[in-house]
């Protein structure tokens, strides 16, 4: 059975068991909009099922949800943000305009952060820099799961790129894809629907080729996508995400002192650039017309097309919950199962 939710409730929900396990109600109500978003736009592996990372990680301590993120204004084109083991959400939300400013004031701004846990899509830290006209492209690196291409053992995350850009009387183009074969989590929604995984997904604890996802979870690793060009790009993210930003490189996470902890403590790299300083014609009418080329082409979906489907479906007629994905919500919510009924109902 199913059940619809709409994407305000949802959000509340998800704010109230943020606060519950001591989140400031601001930061509460960012992260449950990002989660909530997640879901909202069909984007799973980063969804409501996430939410039992987050409460476990602020539990145990691993991470602090009240954090007040400390910037550090370096260099009319680079700022860095110190997110003093809080999410990276809240970092790049106060450092969101400053940066802004400098990339229109400079044509461009570099913000890491460092010190910092992110456990969700890197598409809502950018698509917004998209719909202010801005060029964005961020990296994060996450927790030593996947095996470089060539080597033995696991070294590299899971480590996302995203990349968005304006387009004139569109939506902007945004990508967003783990440089892993698959990201983690859509590993672990495998491993709970029973489905085994493609050929080429992932490794045993013996780095023999499997497709349980459980045999990859439990001792095993992830491949990267595209062998060695994914495995290269995967680099270069540990390189920006934490050499550059002063954060962690994936293998430096160790949480195994808190049970239940989650969110990977690393660093993210954001480059903003302002179309307005480009040569030739705009660049957001060049862009709609390279997409437009595209789909002449015969591409019938653009990157980040099928999310936005989602997202105006699901704005419209509400985001399906299945009931068990209903039931891990309550056993996490503060707020008793006939009140979230109400709010559902309203
Ligand atoms: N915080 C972290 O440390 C990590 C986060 N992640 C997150 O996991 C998420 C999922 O990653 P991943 O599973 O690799 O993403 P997908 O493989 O699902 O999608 C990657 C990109 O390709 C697009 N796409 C998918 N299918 C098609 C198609 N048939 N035609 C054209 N475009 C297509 C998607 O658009 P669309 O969005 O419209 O589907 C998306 O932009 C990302 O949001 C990533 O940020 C991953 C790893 C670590
Ligand atoms: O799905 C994934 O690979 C991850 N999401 C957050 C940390 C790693």
């Amino acid at each position: 059975m199913t059940r619809r939710v709409q994407y305000e409730e949802l959000c509340e929900i998800l704010a109230r068991i943020f606060e519950s396990v001591g989140t400031p109600h601001d930061i509460a109500l960012l992260l449950a909009e990002n989660c909530a978003s997640c879901e909202r736009d069909g984007a799973k592996s980063h969804g409501i099922f996430r939410m039992k990372g987050y409460v476990d990680s602020i539990r145990s301590g691993w991470v602090n949800p009240a954090a007040t993120p400390r910037i550090e204004d370096v260099a009319p084109s680079f700022l860095r943000v110190d997110a003093r083991n809080g999410f990276a959400q809240p970092a790049l939300a106060a450092a969101r305009s400053l940066a802004i400013g400098k990339a229109r004031k400079t044509g461009a701004c570099i913000l890491t952060i460092r010190q910092s846990h992110h456990l969700s899509a890197l598409w809502p830290d950018i698509e917004p820099f998209a719909e202010a006209g801005l060029i964005a492209l961020s990296v994060v690196n996450s927790m030593a799961v996947t095996v470089p291409y060539g080597a033995k053992r696991p070294l590299l995350g899971t480590n996302p790129i995203a990349f968005a850009a304006p387009a004139e009387g569109r939506a902007p183009f945004v990508f967003d894809m783990a440089t892993s074969a698959w990201a983690h989590g859509d590993i672990q929604i495998a491993r709970r629907e029973g489905r085994p995984l493609p050929e080429g997904i992932g490794v045993d604890a013996d780095g023999e080729p499997t497709r349980d996802p459980a045999r990859v979870l439990d001792g095993g690793a992830l491949l990267p996508f595209g062998g060695h060009k994914g495995s290269a790009l995967s680099m270069m993210i540990e390189l920006l995400g934490a050499a550059l930003t002063g954060g962690q490189f994936s293998t430096e996470v160790d949480w195994s002192g808190y049970p239940g902890a989650a969110t990977p403590l690393t660093g993210q790299f954001i480059l903003l650039i302002d179309p307005a300083l480009s040569g030739g014609n705009p660049f957001a009418v060049r862009a709609s017309e390279f997409m437009t080329n595209l789909s002449a082409a015969g591409l019938h979906v653009l990157p980040g097309e099928r999310r936005r489907r989602n997202r105006a479906e699901n704005l419209k007629n509400g985001i399906v919950l299945t009931d068990e994905e209903w039931e891990q919500l309550m056993t996490l919510a503060p707020i008793p199962g006939e009140n979230a009924n109400a709010i559902l109902e309203r």
